[in-house]
């Protein structure tokens, strides 16, 4: 069994426990655009994360203010912070999620591990403007039935990849916003080589493409735009900086031209 099939198999639970709880979630209206930020730029774009832990990781920050994390990156420029909201697995909470979004004017990323509409509501009613879909962990059948439901919903979602085939089911979406997780959910493996062999296989370009996972320095973040990424998402690097500010400066650079992919 990998990571990610016991990561799901806790978040079938979870479903069923919401559903069961009949719990009645608040309908909000989305006020924050990540593809209007992202297209309006003129820099490759940071979507900075809180994660105060992970599978690959153990602990990162496990005291973390995600509040005052949250408006630190806001100040430095981020175009989104997205929460990592799964408790087992990330210490994280939708209450996180929440106390995030009331604080900061720019989208907030539901980053959590999505099977079943009950948690996109629930996303929603805690001020999430963006929503993950993870292709590995969904079958073809309830991809589309979840990005329908949450884009029916106004909410964005990013649709993440990690091979090409993943990408196929993703294209046939059509969706804004592709993110390529360099980070191989089943082996924990991370190479940015996978975000230039995806990139380059995308050829729409309006489709805006995130890069996921282990960017650490500037070098990273170059390859990263050089491979066509309009934004990167970065967790770790920034959870563990003590100069925040300097660290967005590293990874702050100038966009591609379009096409150039
Ligand atoms: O980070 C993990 O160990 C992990 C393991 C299994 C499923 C998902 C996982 N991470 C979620 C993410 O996609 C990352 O938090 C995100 O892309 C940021 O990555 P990083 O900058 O390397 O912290």
């Amino acid at each position: 069994m990998t990571i990610l099939d016991e990561i799901i198999t806790v978040k079938q639970t979870e479903v069923r426990e919401l559903l069961q709880s009949k719990r009645k979630f608040a309908i909000t209206k989305k006020t924050h655009s990540l593809t209007k930020r992202i297209a309006e730029a003129g820099q490759m774009q940071i979507i900075a994360e809180i994660k105060r832990a992970s599978p690959s990781k153990g602990d990162i920050q496990t005291n973390i203010h995600p509040v005052e994390q949250a408006i630190m990156y806001e100040k430095c420029g981020a175009a989104a912070v997205s929460v990592l909201t799964d408790a087992s697995f990330f210490k994280g909470s939708m209450n996180d999620l929440k106390a995030v979004a009331e604080a900061v004017e720019i989208p907030v990323l539901c980053k959590d591990f999505i099977i079943h509409p009950i948690q996109i509501d629930q996303a929603k009613a805690a001020g999430a403007s963006i929503i993950l879909l993870i292709v590995a962990a969904l079958s073809k059948q309830q991809l589309q039935e979840l990005y329908a439901y949450a884009t029916a919903n106004d909410l964005e979602v990013i649709c993440e990849v990690h091979d090409i085939e993943e990408l196929s089911t993703a294209l046939s979406l059509n969706p804004a916003i592709i993110g390529i997780n360099n980070r191989n959910l089943k082996t924990f493996a991370v190479t940015l080589q996978t975000t230039k062999n995806i990139a380059q296989q995308i050829n729409n370009p309006n489709t805006m493409i995130i890069s996921e996972s282990g960017i650490r320095s500037r070098s990273d973040a170059m390859l990263a735009r050089d491979a066509g990424a309009d934004a990167i998402l970065v967790g770790e690097t920034l959870m563990q900086s003590s100069n925040i500010q300097h660290t967005f400066q590293q990874l702050q650079l100038d966009r591609r031209k379009k096409n150039a992919r």
